[in-house]
């Protein structure tokens, strides 16, 4: 019997990016299938939010190809793809007091705020309540943007990125702002997603490993627009390549799924 590969989330193929005279992706190439769960870790500045923007069909490359999902960049329309990607931005840029259902309802309409004429039907609204109810913030669908916490702010985004039906979820910094409690909450409701909805793929990009969720399946290093690992998590993200990528000495550990970063002292010992 043959065993067919799991189909491809996202190809880039030699991709660079520029803008004006700065090269920020020299040339980078990588393939995530299907219900894949990826950490993009990197220094300030790295091209994190850039590759970012490149897999959510917001950007296009300098040169090279990308594809997302089963579409190249510069052949489709990039409405249409970006209807099947969520994206989580912890700058949502919204200003109005639109409650935790509207805020998540929104993600329907593609709009920061609802449109004013817009009504969702009961599917909708349905479907809206229980990501609502999946998010923990049921019994809150009524509280407003301004009063809502940042943890609660996050997780309304998370089902507002869901509402679609995604196939691909792109998560930027979510934990940020995060107090203990809330960045577990997330981690656990991330853990839970990938149980209910093994075939969604999602990229994550973070500044602590300790936000990374446990069923995060492979990591993609990043420095200078570069990679210098990507793969399997337990492959990629070792105390070499992440001392490599931040340019300081740091020990990676790993425990029952969870990962941590530490100053690598014995490298500093050496050092001394
Ligand atoms: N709008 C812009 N105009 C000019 N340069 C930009 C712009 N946005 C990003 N850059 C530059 O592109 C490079 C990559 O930035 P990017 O935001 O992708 O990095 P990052 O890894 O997401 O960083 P951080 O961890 O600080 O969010 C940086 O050198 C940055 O200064």
């Amino acid at each position: 019997m043959t065993q067919t590969a799991t189909p491809i989330a996202l190809a880039l193929d030699d991709v660079t990016f520029r803008r004006g005279d700065q090269t920020i992706i020299p040339g980078l190439s990588v393939t995530v299938r299907r219900g894949e769960h990826w950490a993009l870790l990197g220094p300030n500045g790295a091209g994190k939010s850039t590759l970012m923007s490149l897999v959510g069909a917001v950007a296009h490359p300098s040169s090279g190809t990308v594809r997302i999902l089963d579409s190249q960049i510069g052949r489709v329309e990039l409405q249409a793809l970006r209807r099947r990607i969520g994206h989580v931005n912890p700058r949502h840029p919204l200003r109005s007091p639109l409650t935790v259902q509207d805020v998540v309802l929104s993600g329907l309409t593609g709009s920061v705020d609802l449109p004013p004429r817009w009504r969702a039907d009961a599917d909708e609204l349905d479907h809206a309540t229980r990501l609502i109810e999946l998010f923990g913030l049921g019994g809150k669908a009524e509280k407003r943007w301004p009063t809502m916490s940042q943890g609660e702010r996050g997780r309304a985004l998370i089902a507002r990125a869901l509402i679609t039906d995604p196939e691909l979820l792109l998560l930027d910094e979510p934990s940020t702002g995060l107090d203990i409690g809330a960045r577990e909450q997330l981690l656990e409701t991330l853990d839970l997603l990938a149980v209910t909805r093994p075939e969604l793929t999602w990229l994550l990009v973070t500044h602590h490993l300790e936000e990374l969720p446990t069923t995060t399946t492979h990591a993609m290093l990043l420095t200078r627009g570069q990679l210098v690992a990507a793969g399997p998590v337990g492959e990629a993200l070792t105390s070499r390549a992440v001392t490599e990528t931040f340019g300081y000495p740091i020990e990676v550990v790993e425990g029952d799924g969870r990962w941590a970063a530490r100053t690598g002292r014995t490298a500093i010992a050496g050092r001394v």
